[in-house]
């Protein structure tokens, strides 16, 4: 699907390679405006040119309102709008391992349109009081009993859910060690996956993607070691979607041990402030005490202060976390260090 994308300059790497993950390709960017439109958030002269335009998709990467979604649908006739959440959720969707996970995403979907609902049936009930020409409740009023049902129901199907997961926790036997590979989106963990399963196949990227496997077993030495790629760690989750985040996320805890990725051409702070926020992430999942590598990924675009850079990420990681047994720089997309990486996981789960 070819994606037309709105978003800040600060963000705009980590939105194309999250659109990626979601099985899009980002055709435009354009800045977000300053001041959203009050009617379509884009600027009026960039809808028009999306009316004219052959994408698929119109992506802003911000929160769109239920006023802005209604316009922005009946404007752009039949293109996909999406906005940050509905992207994220996608993603989730795409990694989600558990009946609770696939709930809880389906369950802020729901929560995140029924306003959208609420919004276009308080209109028709207008326009209906106007004249004849009004478009009729009848259609939107159902839609609207049909989501508070759905709604309900996967609430209570979670409770009962959540009572479970503890036990199925303690009792989950996984057939080989298992390997979580973590990180921030955008650090290379679905490139690194793909170079020690092997399944870096040259095939559409956006195709890909989309129908990969997150989670296959290889053989290291003598064994066999399942490896996990997890959803990214993501800035600025917006606070409707935190649960639906977690729950993808927790697949993590049932790992035997982690790899911690990071980009390491990064700049200095930015690099130190993700790794940071990585630790609080995990401490937040409550995982502790799982071994783990720090996997300095993008070697290969740093000339010179790389070593320094993984130091610096060693010891705040060190700080921050027991036990970080190693570190490693790697390229993901150059496969240096991809032998040495298989043998520390090797040693890792031993
Ligand atoms: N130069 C360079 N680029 C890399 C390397 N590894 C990954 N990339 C690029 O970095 C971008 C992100 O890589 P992914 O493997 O999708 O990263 P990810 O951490 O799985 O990201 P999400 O799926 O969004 O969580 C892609 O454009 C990759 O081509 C590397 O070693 N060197």
């Amino acid at each position: 699907m070819k994606a037309t994308l709105f978003v800040s300059q600060d963000f705009a790497d980590e939105a194309v390679s999250l659109l990626e993950t979601a099985g899009y390709e980002v055709e435009k960017t354009y800045p977000l405006p300053s001041k959203p439109n009050r009617l379509y958030y884009i600027p009026q002269d960039k809808l028009k040119l999306l009316q004219d335009q052959e994408t698929d998709a119109v992506v802003v990467f911000d929160l769109l309102s239920p006023r802005h979604f209604i316009n922005l649908n009946r404007s752009l006739n039949g293109k996909k709008v999406l906005d940050k959440l509905l992207i994220l959720l996608e993603i989730f969707a795409l990694h989600a391992g558990s009946k609770e996970a696939k709930l809880q995403i389906e369950l802020a979907r729901l929560k995140y349109e029924l306003p959208i609902i609420k919004d276009i049936y308080s209109k028709t009930k207008i326009s209906e009081q106007q004249g004849p020409l009004g478009a009729g409740t009848y259609g939107v009023e159902s839609a609207l009993r049909l989501y508070n049902r759905k709604i309900s129901k996967i609430t209570k199907e979670l409770e009962g859910l959540k009572k479970f997961r503890e036990m199925q926790m303690q009792n989950r036997r996984e057939e080989f060690p298992y390997v979580a590979i973590t990180g921030y989106t955008n650090a290379g963990k679905t490139s690194i996956f793909n170079a020690l399963t092997g399944l870096n196949k040259p095939t559409d990227q956006s195709m890909f993607t989309t129908t990969a496997p997150k989670r296959y077993a290889i053989p290291i030495g003598s064994k066999k070691v399942t490896l996990v790629d997890t959803v990214g760690f993501i800035r600025g989750i917006p606070p409707q979607i935190i649960d639906a985040f977690f729950v993808t996320l927790s697949e993590i805890r049932y790992a035997n041990a982690l790899l911690l990725v990071v980009d390491i051409s990064l700049e200095d702070s930015l690099l130190l402030e993700m790794t940071r926020s990585s630790f609080e992430i995990l401490r937040e999942l409550g995982i502790s005490g799982k071994p783990m590598i720090i996997v300095g990924n993008k070697a290969d675009l740093v000339d010179g202060r790389s070593k320094e850079k993984m130091d610096m990420v060693y010891s705040l990681s060190d700080n921050l976390y027991s036990p970080v047994v190693d570190a490693i720089l790697v390229s993901a997309k150059k496969g240096w260090n991809l032998d040495s990486l298989r043998d520390k996981i090797f040693s890792l789960v031993n």
